[in-house]
């Protein structure tokens, strides 16, 4: 089988090795010609699957995408064609809840302030806003929710309008899938209106898609309001950010909250057993000794940290700073955006690091963060 696969996916010709030969391609620069022949078509969030970029293929019998967010692919001309298509649904959910949450670490040391007396709201309850509650909560944060779509499909959780949200909340982090239409459509969804209605001191953190937040509009409101602090992972207009934009963040990166070792590997073993599927293939678990072990593979812990020494640990995994650092270098340069994301060295998940606590105090919340619990 012919496969033709991202350069940025992880394990890829290893993992594939045994349905085809891989070839691999830049995905934003992928051409229908380049498509010809192709059985097998796996892709990432940079490449638009649409009838231009298929219009000389006629042998497809799968397309991946090794993503949460499907706003890259035309589905519908995919149902037409007969072509299966899968994503890698909460494959890199983890890796976007770590990166909310040390995000918020850094901004409480950035103000001096303290991230446990503020509440957070998190718009978007699925795979990664769940994440991101689930970090909070295990440190002791108070975490309100906004998701109508899962409020109308009766799930459990308490929910709160958007507007509540940001009325009541220190911390507005963005979890939605990017939509223009439907019954709660997200383009836009914070205006002019409700980000200068943000309350004072607020936090902003968009890890989900650029659009969701009207750039020009937040260029005017943060011009008028240096109490507010930003996070911006994503971008309207990716690969080119806004550059007026850029110095008024706190903390810049470029579409990177997503990748951890771990969640690119998932994303790439999810596809495979979503082809072996379609093929009629016995499914195997592919993850299993895939990952190297992490350089620093246990810590001891001799008291109880407070919230400076958790941003120490949590800065073993990821150092958000590094990333930030590299962004403002690079991005406006010719393919910046691009590079960094291609060169991103992957971070690893909490769990890779396993915490040996000293005796009389207690860890067990650390566990629920993430890390992995080991004895002496
Ligand atoms: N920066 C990055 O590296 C990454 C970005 N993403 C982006 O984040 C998005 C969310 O990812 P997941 O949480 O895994 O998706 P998900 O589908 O599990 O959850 C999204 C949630 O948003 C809710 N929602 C939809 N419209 C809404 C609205 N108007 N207001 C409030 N909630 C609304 C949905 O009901 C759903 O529960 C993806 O679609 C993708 O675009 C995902 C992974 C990595
Ligand atoms: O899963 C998603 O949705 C994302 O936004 C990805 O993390 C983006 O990564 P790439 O597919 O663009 O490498």
């Amino acid at each position: 089988m012919k496969i033709i696969a991202d350069e940025n996916m992880p394990y890829v010709e290893q993992v594939f090795a045994d349905i085809g030969e891989v070839s691999l391609v830049n995905g934003r620069q992928l051409s229908a010609e380049q498509l010809e022949g192709a059985d097998v078509l796996l892709v990432r969030s940079v490449t638009q699957v649409n009838a231009q970029l298929l219009a000389h293929n006629d042998s497809l019998k799968f397309v991946g995408s090794a993503t949460i967010g499907t706003d890259h692919i035309d589905t519908q001309l995919l149902a037409q064609k007969g072509i299966p298509f899968s994503n890698a649904p909460g494959c890199n959910a983890i890796a976007v809840g770590e990166y909310a949450f040390i995000a918020m670490l850094e901004l409480a040391a950035m103000t001096g302030s303290s991230l446990k007396q503020r509440t957070v709201g998190i718009v978007g309850a699925g795979n990664t806003g769940s994440q991101v509650a689930r970090c909070l909560e295990a440190y002791g944060v108070k975490t309100l929710l906004c998701d109508p779509v899962l409020a109308a499909s009766g799930d459990s959780r308490e929910f709160h309008s958007l507007d509540q949200l940001i009325a009541s909340c220190d911390v507005i982090s963005l979890h939605v899938p990017l939509t223009k239409d439907g019954i709660e459509p997200t383009w836009y969804l914070l205006d002019e209106a409700r980000l200068s209605a943000l309350k004072p001191d607020a936090w902003l953190l968009n890890c989900c898609r650029g659009e969701v937040i009207d750039n020009r509009a937040l260029i005017r409101v943060k011009q008028q309001r240096a109490d507010l602090r930003l996070v911006l992972d994503v971008w309207e207009g990716e690969p080119n950010p806004m550059p007026e934009l850029v110095p008024l963040v706190d903390i810049a990166t470029p579409h990177i909250a997503g990748y951890s070792l771990e969640g690119k590997a998932r994303g790439t073993t999810m596809l495979h057993s979503a082809l072996s599927q379609v093929l009629n293939i016995e499914p195997e678990n592919k993850l299993d000794g895939l990952l190297p072990v992490h350089v620093f593979s246990r810590i001891k812990l001799e008291n109880q940290p407070d919230e400076s020494a958790l941003l120490q640990l949590c800065r073993l995994i990821y150092d958000l700073r590094d990333d930030d650092r590299k962004f403002r270098a690079n991005y406006a340069l010719a393919g910046g955006f691009d590079q960094l994301r291609k060169n991103h060295t992957h971070r690893r998940e909490f769990s890779a690091l396993a915490l040996v606590k000293g005796s009389g105090f207690e860890v067990d919340w650390l566990t629920k963060l993430g890390f992995s619990g080991a004895s002496l």
